[in-house]
């Protein structure tokens, strides 16, 4: 069995003191694809890997009727596909035991006034009284009314001694008044400290390391400043496009909202963040959300122009097949705005930033799947080996390879084996797969664990995810509002995105790392 502590030994004496406890998982819209691809399969492997603290049951509550049996074999069969563990019939036997469904419409009291019996039955089954997990996976039209039913039920209440906590999917908002709306509905129904908004890139393994790479490690926190990094560079590529049917949701949001404003601002406040006092939730959100809110707004269509490209992919091959583009995809409109692919330069006006740019990127339809950090160092001083072949390869480059292939590998200039002084850049690599021999668990097997935990560290507090709507509801009003809107660039599927990314990185004399 590996236990809590060892899979996270920087945390160690946090996990040991809040381990996960028993509860009833509720699943609102536990037919849909999250429910089916993830979490039912996070939850299996968390049984596998002895995780999952005896005593937990799962109740998936959606519209269609379905029996419990039908239930656990549509789960069955996804399992099948995509369990991190395989498949194991005799555990997954055992294991839906524990999996029941209920059958409601999300707009319909008596639905959870029913549900509140079944759990206070299971309850009584276990012994008494029960702690409950209520986990939000529906669109996110439906989140206030599941909120103010789990209130007017009575379900945001726990028995003396036990707790009631709520797990809010993405999207969280669309902007910053519709994401302080639904803050001021969660917060009337649950408290903050019971409320875990989620953030699933949190919950991966490499994500985690950060945090250990740069403070566990001596070598790296004294030169983790504007005196000896040059620039950083976030990349989250995708080969996929609007499989699925998700170019109606998709088309809605685009890859700022998608992407940017959740996962790959919070991995760049990992980065940037200053050493929390402690590991509690608050003492990292605290640390993490000083640097959102010293980002430099973009605020004005100039300067949007100036910092941030949008584009959109055109017909091209992926993975040596020829694909549509963006505007022919399935549920894209034809004459769509939105955004597959953005770049964008972040400055953080703090002591330890100011003058370093952070260029972030995401696009569908690019090469190849691929989210990695890279801290590109400044260059020696160039008096010794200007004159020698090689010598201007650059700086070292230290990469956080967040997926996948995780690790983190070093860039370093060395001397080619040779009488004559020839210079050549070569990579220390560390694997995760090979250095530990297993694996990284899924996000979402972290992230359900942790909330069982009361461990909120790796879940977005309200004023992060209202600060990040900040910065990027400035940059959606140039795009959507202003007259003299930023434009939509062009790039092939298959390419690794528009011309107008690579000038933005030029105009300060960098360039994107090859991947
Ligand atoms: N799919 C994914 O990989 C990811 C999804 N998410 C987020 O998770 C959420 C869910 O996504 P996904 O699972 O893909 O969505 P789906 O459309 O696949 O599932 C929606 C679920 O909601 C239920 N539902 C819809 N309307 C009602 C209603 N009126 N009453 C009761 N149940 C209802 C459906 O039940 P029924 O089938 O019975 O109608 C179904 O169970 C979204 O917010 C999405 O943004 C986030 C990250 C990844
Ligand atoms: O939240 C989302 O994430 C996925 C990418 O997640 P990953 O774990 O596979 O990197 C993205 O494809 C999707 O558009 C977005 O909604």
């Amino acid at each position: 069995m590996v236990s809590a502590a060892m899979s996270n030994p920087f945390r160690e004496d946090l996990v040991s003191r809040s381990r996960a406890e028993a509860c009833s998982v509720v699943i609102f819209g536990a037919t849909g694809d999250l429910t089916h691809r993830k979490l039912v399969p996070a939850l299996y492997n968390l049984a596998v890997d002895g995780e999952l603290p005896p005593g937990v049951k799962i109740i998936g509550f959606a519209r269609r009727d379905k029996s419990d049996a039908v239930f656990r074999e549509g789960l069955a069969e996804l399992n099948r596909e995509v369990s991190r563990n395989g498949h194991d019939e005799a555990i997954w036997a055992d294991f839906e035991q524990t999996v029941h469904y209920h059958q409601s419409e999300f707009t319909d009291l008596d639905g959870y006034k029913r549900l509140a019996e079944r759990l206070d039955e299971i309850d009584r089954d276990r012994g008494g009284k029960g702690n409950r997990l209520f986990y939000i996976a529906s669109a996110p039209e439906f989140f206030d009314e599941i909120l103010e039913n789990l209130k007017a039920a009575g379900l945001n209440q726990a028995a003396d001694g036990c707790w009631a906590r709520v797990i809010v999917e993405k999207p969280f908002g669309t902007d910053l008044p519709s994401a302080q709306h639904l803050n001021q509905v969660v917060n009337h129904t649950f408290e903050e400290k019971d409320t875990y908004r989620i953030d699933h890139y949190l919950g991966k393994e490499t994500a985690q390391n950060i945090m250990v790479l740069r403070f566990a490690n001596s070598i790296f926190e004294p030169l983790w400043n504007n005196q000896h990094i040059d620039q950083i560079q976030i990349t989250c590529a995708e080969h996929l496009g609007m499989e699925g049917g998700r170019g109606g949701y998709y088309d809605k949001a685009g890859a700022l909202r998608d992407m940017i404003q959740n996962h790959l601002l919070q991995l760049l406040s990992l980065v940037a963040m200053e050493p929390p006092t402690d590991l509690s939730a608050d003492g990292v959100r605290d640390e993490k959300v000083k640097v959102l809110r010293s980002m430099r707004q973009w605020d004005t269509p100039e300067l949007v122009n100036e910092n941030v490209v949008r584009g959109q992919y055109a017909a091209g091959h992926v993975d040596g097949k020829s694909v549509v583009g963006y505007r022919e995809e399935d549920r894209v409109d034809p004459e769509s705005m939105t955004e597959a692919y953005v770049a964008l330069r972040v400055m953080i006006d703090t002591w330890r930033w100011s003058g370093v740019p952070f260029y972030v990127r995401m696009g569908k339809r690019l090469p190849k799947k691929a989210t990695e950090i890279s801290i590109h160092f400044k260059s020696p001083p160039n008096v010794l080996f200007n004159a020698i072949p090689g010598a201007a390869t650059g700086g070292n480059v230290l990469v956080i390879r967040i997926q996948p292939d995780e690790g983190i590998s070093l860039r370093m200039v060395s001397k080619l084996p040779g009488a004559s002084l020839r210079l050549e850049p070569v990579k220390m690599d560390f694997h995760y797969s090979t250095s530990f021999g297993k694996g990284s668990p899924e996000a979402y097997e972290r992230l359900l664990l942790d909330a069982m935990a009361g461990d909120a560290t790796l879940f977005a507090r309200r004023d992060e995810v209202e600060e990040a709507w900040k910065f990027i509801d400035h940059i959606e009003r140039a795009w959507h509002e202003s007259s003299n809107a930023p434009e939509m660039a062009e790039y092939t599927a298959g390419s690794w995105g528009p011309k107008a990314a690579d000038e933005l990185l030029e105009k300060s004399g960098h360039t994107w790392r090859r991947l």
